[in-house]
């Protein structure tokens, strides 16, 4: 079996640029039913924070979209290699949503961190209940739709489902929106107008950091 980062590496302190060491600040974990709204907002976040922010590129067994590129929004893989990494212990999490296989690894928390920026999570509910049992320090942010009539409206709008991915999609989004409604997340985002939820949104994100909110600050 290949070696596994140890957890406490993601844990553990570093320093940046020689001659400040400061914690690793907590991932930020976003969450949300399918079509909610979670790549948009986070495409904004990293449009408009460049060296701030780093994606956690998850694993799925799911087809790529047209627009989503390899490696960039997601690992593409087959179900039997998923199986494999799951067997090697690399995932920190995983879940399977709409009959596909998702999972967060290791490795590709710990790149980000390395990288000097804050890691940024999109991930599954059963991924974020996961992610709690962790010793990760992590903040949970969900982003809801409207309503449900909305988020099925803008799911087929975004035309990227056949009839019975939506219908499953739409399925686990009144689930999701259930656990949301108890409590489990720290901050949860309507996304109702975009400008007005992404700055809900980065304006929360910052105040985690404890950062201001106006341009693209430095370490
Ligand atoms: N506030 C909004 N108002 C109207 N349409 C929106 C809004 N936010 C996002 N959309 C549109 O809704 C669709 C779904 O958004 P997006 O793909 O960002 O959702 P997602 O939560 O990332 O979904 P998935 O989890 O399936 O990747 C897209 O076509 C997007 O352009």
């Amino acid at each position: 079996m290949p070696p596994t980062i140890p957890l406490f590496r993601l844990l553990s302190p570093r320093a940046v640029r020689g001659v400040h060491t400061v914690s690793t600040p907590p991932v930020i974990v976003i969450s949300g039913p399918s079509g909610a709204g979670k790549s948009t907002l986070l495409k904004r976040l990293f449009t408009a924070h460049p060296n701030t922010f780093g994606f956690s590129v998850s694993h799925t067994t799911r087809p790529p979209r047209p627009t989503e590129r390899p490696g960039i929004d997601y690992h593409f893989t087959t179900a039997p290699h998923f199986h494999t990494l799951k067997s090697q212990n690399a995932f920190i999490e995983h879940a399977t949503f709409a009959a596909h296989s998702y999972g967060t690894s290791r490795s590709a928390i710990q790149s980000v961190l390395d990288s000097g920026r804050v890691c940024v999570l999109d991930i599954e509910l059963e991924g974020v209940k996961q992610v709690k049992q962790t010793e990760i320090e992590a903040r949970f942010v969900f982003v809801a739709p409207p309503s449900l009539a909305e988020l099925e409206r803008r799911l087929r709008a975004r035309g990227t489902e056949g009839e019975e991915a939506v219908r499953r999609r739409l399925e686990s989004a009144g689930r999701e929106m259930e656990w949301a409604e108890k409590g489990g997340h720290d901050k949860v985002v309507v996304n109702d107008e975009v400008e007005r939820a992404y700055e809900e949104l980065e304006g929360w994100i910052m105040g985690v950091l404890g950062r201001g909110r106006i341009g693209e600050e430095k370490l």
